[in-house]
């Protein structure tokens, strides 16, 4: 029989439309099965998947892909892209009071009209700051994915240098979306807008935009979600702050959090004899982002090598690689 451990990653592979992660892990069920000694039902699995993938990609296949209900159109789509995540905040692995204060957020979004009848606004605009790879993008899909609705990313870069002398306009186009079509927005990289005026680089223009979007901000009472994202807090200029309904603050992750996160990416694999505490030591000072990708370096040594077990040196190799790459 399959494990607890990979019948989770197998329901969550499918839930994600992640195909290729299925029919890996489908493998692994099957390639477990034939280790206990059930090697008929091991060959009928491993027949059924090849069957399946015989069909070609799901995606391929004729059937209704989900059409998006807004795309951004004109002037609008070199400002937003849009997507809609399927994000759910547990698949985040979070610190108990950040997960508290997102989870508040969802609910008053949730209970909104209660809290509007009562005179009361929901939370909406909220300034997420952290070191990268702690999950702040992720957030933004996670908040989406929960309240069903489409994730606006801002296409900062280009709101600044592309339209240079007309960003304040552009800036007004985005909000006028965001009263339009409801939505969670993401002005990600946000210190590109909001450097602090003070800052030698600093020219007019900045000062400018960064006004414009404050005014922006302070002006907006539609029913979309703002969510600002920074790695770079200290370049902000304070007066940001108060424009905002809650800052969550993303640190990297503690030996706990990273047993969490290697666990869950691990899954589809044995690793009982993994020696947990030798690898939680070596991630030390590593970002979530940069855990993931070690584990995905680190299954895919394995399934390269014919296997489905992780070794201890083979996680502690794929961190090591990974460590090197710090800038
Ligand atoms: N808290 C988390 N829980 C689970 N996975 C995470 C978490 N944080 C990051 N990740 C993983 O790392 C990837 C990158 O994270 P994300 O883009 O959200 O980081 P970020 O904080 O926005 O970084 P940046 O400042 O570089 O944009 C995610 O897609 C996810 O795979």
């Amino acid at each position: 029989m399959a494990t607890a451990e990979q019948l989770k990653a197998l329901l969550k592979s499918y839930s994600e439309n992640d195909e290729e992660r299925f029919y890996a892990v489908a493998m692994q069920v099957a390639a477990h099965a034939a280790r206990q000694g059930h090697g008929k039902l091991a060959q009928e699995m491993r027949e059924l998947i090849d069957a399946s993938k015989a069909k070609g990609p799901k995606s391929q296949r004729g059937e209704r892909a989900p059409v998006p209900v807004v795309q951004p159109r004109g002037e609008l789509a070199g400002l937003l892209s849009v997507s809609y995540p399927k994000t759910r905040l547990a698949d985040m692995v979070l610190e108990p009071t950040l997960r508290a204060r997102l989870e508040r957020i969802l609910l008053e979004q949730r209970q909104r009209e209660k809290l509007l009848t009562h005179g009361l606004a929901p939370r909406r605009k909220i300034l997420l700051v952290g070191p990268p790879g702690t999950g702040k993008t992720l957030t933004a899909r996670a908040l989406a994915g929960e309240l069903s609705q489409p994730l606006f990313a801002v296409l900062l870069d280009g709101l600044i240098t592309k339209f240079m002398g007309e960003t304040a306009a552009k800036l007004r186009v985005v909000f006028d979306a965001l009263q339009r079509t409801r939505g969670v927005y993401l002005f990600d990289e946000f210190d590109a807008l909001g450097s602090q005026r003070t800052s030698p680089k600093d020219v007019g223009e900045i000062r400018r935009v960064l006004n414009s979007f404050l005014q922006f901000l302070e002006q907006d009472e539609s029913e979309s979600l703002i969510i600002a994202a920074t790695s770079h807090v200290e370049l902000l200029d304070r007066a940001l702050f108060r424009r905002f309904d809650d800052i969550l603050e993303y640190s990297l992750p503690d030996e706990a959090q990273a047993e969490q996160l290697l666990r869950a990416r691990l899954a589809m694999l044995d690793t009982r004899r993994v020696t947990w505490k030798q690898v939680l030591e070596a991630t030390r000072g590593l970002s979530y982002a940069e855990i993931v990708r070690a584990c995905e370096d680190a299954a895919k040594d394995v399934v390269l090598s014919d296997s489905d077990e992780v070794t201890t040196r083979g996680v502690l190799d794929a961190l090591e690689a990974r460590r090197g790459r710090q800038p």
